[in-house]
């Protein structure tokens, strides 16, 4: 995934100045001349996405810069005593619930703090993608999120065409290889703020939080094209999409399951290498 502080910007410009992925946040964290200017752009305001983003709590401009700073300083502490990256939400859960309580019921810090400490299981060792379980906790987050703000989320789910062939006829290695190939493929197509996960077996999702759905069919063609122009191990790989968004019928993280995997189940029944969006 790309990283520049370009991108920072206009993750930040796209995210409507009112939330940040957990990724951007650790950016800004670990980045002090990004967060700079950051905060040259947005002001104080940056402060408040990024508590709001951790805790769904909304914090007054000041208290959020004092208590964003406080984080930063507990979590270079926590850096240097455990001799290990700890994640920001990690070093912000702690931080607002022991250190200097501020949260009656820290439910999302915790969430994240449980997928972020066990660091070996948040990424599939084959596909480098994350695992379902962070799928699980960032997709309940985003639609939260998503719900306070104008902006939609998007979920696309994805299916390698015919993989059962490809086991058959190139054998169960050239087919993980397939399966890997496509994840850094995926990877290397999506944002810093979007969570690509394996789903399970040769299913993989993509949550793009703040973007609408005609951008969200746009980047699920880009990474369908990709993949198809692209050989692995010698092989024609397709993949087909299903695309749903948050709106006003589909609002919980079950119906968008649900409607993107209608939706994928309608392009592998229109011909495969294909977009639905439901
Ligand atoms: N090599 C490999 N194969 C896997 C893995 N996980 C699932 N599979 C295989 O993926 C195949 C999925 O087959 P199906 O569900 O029949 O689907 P398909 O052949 O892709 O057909 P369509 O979905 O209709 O395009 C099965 O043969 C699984 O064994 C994996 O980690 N590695």
């Amino acid at each position: 995934m790309a990283d520049c502080e370009d991108e920072y910007f206009e993750d930040l410009i796209q995210l409507g100045e009112e939330k940040l992925s957990v990724n951007l946040i650790q950016n800004i964290a670990d980045k002090k001349s990004a967060a700079n200017k950051l905060e040259a752009k947005y002001g104080t305001d940056l402060y408040v996405s990024i508590l709001l983003s951790l805790t769904h709590e909304t914090f007054q401009p000041e208290q959020a810069k004092k208590l964003w700073q406080a984080i930063n300083e507990h979590y270079q502490q926590l850096n240097k005593l455990l001799a290990r990256d700890v994640h920001i939400a990690v070093a912000a859960m702690d931080y607002l619930s022991n250190i200097n309580p501020q949260l009656e019921s820290p439910i999302i810090i915790s969430q994240q703090k449980s997928t972020f400490i066990t660091n070996t299981s948040t990424t599939d060792e084959l596909t480098g993608l994350y695992t379902r379980e962070v799928f699980d906790v960032n997709l309940a987050k985003e639609l939260e999120l998503a719900k306070r703000t104008p902006h939609t989320v998007c979920l696309l789910m994805i299916d390698i065409d015919d993989f059962k062939q490809v086991n058959d006829n190139h054998g169960h290695q050239a087919g993980d290889q397939v399966l890997a190939t496509v994840g850094q493929l995926i990877l290397a197509s999506v944002r810093s703020m979007d969570i690509a996960a394996r789903y399970g077996g040769e299913e993989i999702v993509i949550i793009m939080p703040a973007i609408e759905p005609s951008a969200a069919n746009l980047a699920a063609n880009r990474i369908r094209a990709n993949i198809a122009n692209t050989q692995i191990q010698g092989i024609n790989v397709t993949v087909s999409i299903g695309v749903a968004a948050l709106n006003k019928t589909i609002t919980s993280s079950s119906a968008m399951i649900k409607a993107a995997d209608l939706a994928l189940y309608k392009a592998k029944h229109s011909g495969k290498n294909c977009v639905v969006s439901s």
